[in-house]
């Protein structure tokens, strides 16, 4: 893509959602969501502090993240994500996916090649039938199973707390508040463990993960301190780094979420590289919040109302996703 290089790179904002993680006035949580609106709407993606999340809880989750990318390529293999779309669960390794081949529908980013060097576990709720975890044998890496399930829904908690504040920026009416906030119920959620490997020589700028938006409502990124987490700038057209910061996690809007808002908030263009010098393995940790299957996703009424057209048609998530796995042929949210 051609940078625009007269327009100055602003920073990804950071913003601190602690009114919606304790319990404070309303007026705090106006101001909070207004700020939400202005400064994440544009690019889809803010910084948030204030989430909640304890620094224990995350230093564990990437030490067991580690823990399971060091077994043995065997081991991993004993819960493997199956060849199709669904389940969406289990283990796959690198090369496997290509997110970009969606992005190089949209753009012409330089990595829409790119195969995806990485390695990945992806998990969701155990009431969810349709999309069911593969577990490793619990003697393979005993406690697990237990540990990432108790992760998974504490970043549900954290979900809902930011969809509360995505909603007040929106202006929703109580009715459509409700049904916004049925779409995330958990049970569909999906929280992955990333494991990019060190790239031995990295030449000028390698892809790790191409640009993509994700198909979620929105989606929770932790990452250890490597770096290499990019959001596009829609106003300058360039890419700029999210880089890692104590107490922080991004947030990014998904397809779905652009849809709902009637486009008041952009799916957020992202990607992962490597820049020369850097080698190091990379560990992240997405959160995705997805609706279920059959939920209808449409404009809300009211941002219809307010924008005086309707950008999107109702879908439901299986339509669109299977629109995408349809032209894209990848299975990626
Ligand atoms: O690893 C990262 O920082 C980003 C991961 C990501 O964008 C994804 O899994 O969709
Ligand atoms: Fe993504």
């Amino acid at each position: 893509m051609t940078p625009n290089a007269a327009l100055p790179n602003p920073p990804i904002p950071i913003i601190d959602i602690s009114a919606f993680t304790s319990n404070v006035a309303q007026e705090a949580r106006q101001l909070t969501a207004q700020q939400l609106a202005k400064l994440g709407a544009k690019n889809g993606c803010v910084g948030i502090s204030g989430h909640g999340v304890s620094s224990a809880l995350l230093e564990e989750a990437f030490q067991v993240a580690h823990k399971f990318f060091d077994l043995p390529y065997e081991d991993k293999m004993k819960a493997p994500h199956p060849d199709g779309p669904i389940p969406h669960r289990g283990y796959s390794g690198s090369g496997r996916e290509r997110a970009a081949n969606k992005t190089a529908l949209e753009t012409n980013d330089d990595y829409s090649n790119v195969a995806d060097v990485k390695e990945i576990y992806e998990l969701g709720s155990d009431k969810n039938t349709l999309q069911y975890n593969i577990w490793l044998p619990e003697h393979v890496l005993p406690g697990f199973r237990d540990f990432t399930t108790k992760l998974f829904w504490e970043l549900h908690k954290t979900s809902q707390a930011i969809l509360e504040a995505l909603i007040m920026s929106l202006d929703l009416t109580t009715e459509e508040a409700d049904s916004v906030r049925s779409l995330n119920t958990g049970h569909e959620n999906q929280l992955r463990l990333l494991h990019y490997p060190a790239v031995p020589n990295p030449t000028n700028e390698n892809s790790r993960l191409g640009a993509h938006t994700d198909w979620s409502l929105f989606t929770l990124l932790f990452q250890d301190d490597h770096g290499g987490l990019e959001f596009l700038d829609r106003q300058t057209n360039t890419f700029i780094p999210a880089s890692p910061k104590d107490g922080v996690l991004y947030m990014n809007i998904g397809d779905m979420f652009q849809r709902l808002s009637n486009e008041f908030y952009a799916s957020a263009m992202h990607r992962v590289v490597t820049r020369l010098g850097k080698t190091a393995p990379r560990y992240s940790i997405p959160y995705f919040a997805i609706p279920g299957p059959d939920d209808i996703v449409r404009p809300q009424p009211s941002r219809v109302a307010v924008d005086g057209k309707q950008v999107y048609e109702p879908v439901t998530f299986s339509e669109y996703s299977m629109k995408m796995f349809e032209t894209i042929n990848v299975y990626d949210t």
